[in-house]
């Protein structure tokens, strides 16, 4: 990845060739509302600029994390990449071809994991699999689910539905859903969010495991420092919203495979930590500021 300025703009040198994904001058603005009561009223509520000019190159194959303060677009700008979401202003390149839609190219993992509550751990993964290639022999199709339930370390569980399952193993469910339609990025929206540390631990050791197999271009947001430092190659910083932006991306350099009983001790992994801890912090305490100032 390359290009991090506080006004976004990335000049024509500045961009990469080997870029997978070019997030160029991104802006997202949520219109008002012209609802029945506006209407009565003759006011509209006012547009909402989510985020505004973020642009970013993604080279293949790097695992890249968002993180910023609560609200400031961390999932808008996840959604636009994924096609989920139409982009206001500015575009977002994946090899060189605008996005336009969700495609198979990009995997998503959702922090409430997103199963089909009806269909079994092996069917969630079939479901997947045949809207992406409807025409996909048996054979092919059933060896590619047990790999990946395989991958993810759920082999016994294929006939389990997730009301049977811990948060952890559905979560593992969605990693391999995702994965098992051979994405080329993988994104994900704080996956761990909503599972005990204990268990976020666990699937954080095993997304490492699985990155080392696979290499696959992943953008993942998490709250977490802890975990941002130990999954990712860059981390983006985004400041706080409305018109969020990117602050400064990091290089995180210790090699790999990492293991978390070991990273701490890195010379840099301190200095990082303090850094992200004093983004976050102060663009945390502006929005508070801005909270209690709005309330008088
Ligand atoms: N559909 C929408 N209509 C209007 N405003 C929206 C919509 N979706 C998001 N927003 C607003 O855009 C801003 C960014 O929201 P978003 O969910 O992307 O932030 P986030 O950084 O992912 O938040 P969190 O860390 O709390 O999950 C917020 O102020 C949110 O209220």
């Amino acid at each position: 990845m390359s290009l991090a300025t506080m006004d976004g703009a990335i000049s024509e040198e500045q961009r990469s060739p080997s870029a997978q994904v070019s997030i160029r001058n991104v802006t997202k603005v949520f219109p008002g509302k012209k609802g029945f009561f506006n209407k009565l009223t003759g006011k509209a509520s006012s547009n909402f600029t989510a985020i505004e000019e973020i642009s970013m190159e993604i080279e293949p194959n790097t695992f890249v994390t968002i993180i910023g303060p609560s609200g400031c677009g961390k999932s808008t700008l996840l959604n636009m990449i994924a096609g989920l979401m139409p982009i206001t202003g500015g575009d977002i390149l994946l090899n060189g071809e605008p996005i336009t839609g969700p495609g198979p190219d990009r995997g998503m993992v959702f922090q409430n994991y997103a199963l089909m509550p009806w269909m079994t751990v092996a069917e969630n993964i079939r479901f997947a699999v045949e809207t992406v290639d409807p025409k996909i022999s048996a054979k092919r199709r059933d060896r590619i689910i047990k790999e990946h339930i395989q991958l993810v370390g759920l082999t016994g569980a294929e006939k389990k539905h997730p009301h049977e399952l811990s948060g952890g193993m559905r979560q593992r469910v969605g990693i391999a859903r995702a994965l098992a339609i051979n994405p080329q990025i993988l994104l994900m929206d704080e996956p761990f969010g909503a599972l005990d540390a204990l268990t976020r631990g666990f699937l954080q050791d095993e997304i490492e495991r699985i990155w080392e197999q696979q290499r696959k271009t992943v953008i993942m947001i998490t709250h977490s420092i802890e975990e941002a430092l130990l999954l990712s190659d860059r981390i983006v910083m985004m400041t706080r919203g409305p018109a969020a932006r990117v602050d400064e991306i990091l290089e995180i350099p210790f090699p790999r495979p990492r293991n978390r009983e070991t990273i701490e001790q890195y010379p840099a992994y301190s200095g990082l930590k303090a850094e992200m801890e004093r983004h976050l912090f102060r663009e945390t305490r502006a929005v508070e500021e801005a909270r209690i100032g709005g309330k008088k």
